[in-house]
Formats: structure tokens, C-alpha cells, sequence
């Protein structure tokens, strides 16, 4: 839509990008700047509504949104919100109490953990993955099998940047939807 077009742009425009950060031949991704201001904020939570409402239809829409630690914690609740959906935290290790389940994933340097609470997802809830950027796509790839393996219908992932030479998406077996196209 036209309105969702005019978004991207205003979003796309927010977004700094930091050379050599946090280590040399990074170009880091920097979207603090979104949440620095309402209205672009409210922006940012527009554009995905307005994408999960073209994109889900009624029996499709999803039940939980699950939001990865911790810059997919900005956004996945307030989206989840308005969505009407409930929200679901995906963690590093050692954060969330109580029973969890537990899946390691690649970074650049060795490997990490993310774990979630046994009861945050209902066997055959639907369920959307949000993070702020997918890289190598390590993490969103575990976020997911955190969700198969209580029992979720993951129906897709969504992301505010891609680093697309990464390709990164190529690791995910839902659809993935970037708002904004970057590196
Ligand atoms: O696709 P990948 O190669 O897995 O990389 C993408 C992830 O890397 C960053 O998180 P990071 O864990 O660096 O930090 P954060 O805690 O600030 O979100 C980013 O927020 C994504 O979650
Ligand atoms: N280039 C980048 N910018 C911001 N976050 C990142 N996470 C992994 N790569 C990143
Ligand atoms: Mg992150």
C-alpha cells in the first residue's frame, strides 16, 4: 500500500548505520533512533500491522509473538499488542526461570544458547518471530526450533533489516519478511 510505503521511508531514514562497530569491517545497524521519537515508533508498529494484516487472514493471524533477546524485545510486544496476539520472550541462557527448553545456536565467535519457558507456547498455537535484523540468521534459526519444539505452528518471521549477502533467510523454513531493505 502507499501508506506502508511512506513508512518505509521515513524508517528507512531513521536508520544510522556505525562503521567498525562492534569490531572492524562491521557496518552495524543502529535502530535506537526509531524509538528516540513517537512518531516513528508509531510508525515502526504501523508498518507491521499493516504487514501482518496483508500478509494473515483471519483464520491465519497469529496467536503469540515471540521476540528474540533483546533488540527484538524493543518492538515484539507493543507489536503484539496490536496485533492481539500475546507475546512470548525467547532468551539467553540462564534468564528465565522455572522449567525451560534450551536450543544453541552459531555466532561469530563459538556458540551461544537461547532458551524459552516450557509453558510460553500451547501445542498448535501460531506463532510469529520478530527480531530487529536477521545476520547469518544463527539466531532467529533456533528462535524457531524453540517454537517446534513446544509444540507452535511457526507462520513466519519478521525482521526490520536484512543483511541480505548473509542470506541468512536461507536457514528459515517459514516466510520471511524484511520491512526495510539494507546491506
Ligand atoms: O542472524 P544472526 O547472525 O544470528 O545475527 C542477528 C542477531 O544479532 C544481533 O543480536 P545480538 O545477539 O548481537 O545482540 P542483542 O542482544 O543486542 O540483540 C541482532 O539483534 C540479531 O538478534
Ligand atoms: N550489521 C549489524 N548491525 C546490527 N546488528 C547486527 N547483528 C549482526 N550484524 C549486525
Ligand atoms: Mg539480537
Amino acid at each position: 500500500s502507499s501508506e506502508l510505503a511512506s513508512l518505509k521511508i521515513r524508517l528507512r531514514a531513521a536508520v544510522r548505520q556505525i562503521p567498525d562497530f562492534p569490531s572492524k569491517g562491521i557496518l552495524f545497524e543502529d535502530i535506537m533512533p526509531i524509538f528516540a521519537d513517537a512518531s516513528l515508533h508509531e510508525a515502526l508498529i504501523r508498518a507491521l500491522d499493516l504487514h501482518v494484516s496483508q500478509t494473515y487472514g483471519p483464520d491465519e493471524k497469529p496467536d503469540v509473538v515471540v521476540g528474540l533477546d533483546a533488540r527484538g524485545f524493543l518492538f515484539g510486544p507493543s507489536l503484539a499488542m496490536r496485533i492481539g496476539a500475546g507475546f512470548a520472550a525467547v532468551r539467553k541462557q540462564g534468564k528465565l526461570p522455572g522449567p525451560c527448553i534450551t536450543a544453541g545456536y552459531e555466532k561469530e565467535y563459538g556458540q551461544d544458547f537461547f532458551q524459552m519457558q516450557s509453558d510460553a507456547i500451547k501445542p498448535g498455537q501460531k506463532v510469529l518471530v520478530v527480531d530487529d535484523l536477521i545476520a547469518t540468521g544463527g539466531s532467529a534459526a533456533a528462535a524457531g526450533s524453540l517454537v517446534k519444539q513446544l509444540g507452535g505452528t511457526l507462520v513466519g518471521y519478521v525482521f526490520i533489516l536484512e543483511l541480505d549477502f548473509l542470506k541468512g533467510r536461507d536457514k528459515l523454513d517459514a516466510p520471511v519478511y524484511t520491512l526495510l531493505s539494507s546491506q
